[in-house]
């Protein structure tokens, strides 16, 4: 990668990477399939990715915009580094080099690169936890949190101001999932509930995407348990 941007100091990164050699993508992909299925044995740990639920994506370049994305119907605590398909912005499996089988993408990973898309995120989680869809049938219009120490850790005071957790309705059709997170994300809340259905959180990469789920999780908890 760096070796092919050095010959030709006009190509950017991202450019560099449409030349990558295969054995550098199929390295780099192998590199973000370990990190994601240590993210996803974490949250698996948690009892918030039961029965194959849940889906990771990490963005890899920007232009042309690139994601690993789990592989689709795999038990998420158990996910090797090689359980992850390489993406395309509509969320479609990008072919790889020798016409080897790129492997089935999420069911949802149209909706990751959406969320990449939209807010510029470098990380997507989606986990299926029992706060958030017990929550978003109740409060449809979202959840508004104020004077918690937590909200720190989605870059907010701890004290008088509030912020809103939005909720959308579910949809099996990723491309108006995608609207309504469009329609009602809150640029200053990397998160947003479906209703009947779980959680999308992100941040600028895995590991930021991570805090901020459990995060909102702990919210979401503290909100179950009525200790708002
Ligand atoms: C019990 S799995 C439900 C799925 O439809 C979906 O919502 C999900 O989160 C996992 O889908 P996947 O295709 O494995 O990424
Ligand atoms: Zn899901």
């Amino acid at each position: 990668m760096t070796e092919t941007a050095d010959r030709d100091p006009d190509l950017t990164p991202d450019a560099a990477r449409e030349l990558t050699p295969a054995r550098d993508l199929d390295a780099e992909l192998e590199r973000a399939g370990a990190v994601l299925a240590a993210e996803a044995a974490r949250f698996a740990s948690f009892g918030w990715m039961r029965g194959t639920s849940g889906n990771l994506s990490v963005v890899l370049s920007r232009d042309p915009l690139r994601l690993a994305v789990t592989a689709s119907g795999r038990d998420k605590g158990e996910l090797t580094p090689s359980d992850v398909v390489l993406v395309d912005a509509a969320g479609a499996a990008v072919p790889l080099p020798d016409d080897r089988e790129p492997g089935r993408p999420s069911a949802e990973a149209e909706l990751h690169a959406r969320v990449a898309r939209l807010t510029g995120a470098g990380a997507v989680v989606h986990v299926h936890t029992v706060a958030s869809v017990a929550l978003g049938r109740r409060h449809p219009a979202g959840l508004v949190f104020k004077d918690l120490e937590m909200l720190k850790g989605v870059g907010h005071p701890a004290e008088d101001e509030e912020i809103t957790l939005p909720v959308i309705a579910n949809s099996q059709d990723m491309r108006v999932l995608g609207d309504r997170l469009e329609e009602a994300r809150d640029p200053r809340m990397p998160a947003v509930v479906v209703a009947g259905h779980g959680l999308y959180v992100w941040g600028a990469d895995p590991r930021q995407a991570r805090h901020h789920t459990e995060v909102v999780e702990w919210l979401l908890e503290l909100e179950l348990a009525g200790g708002r």
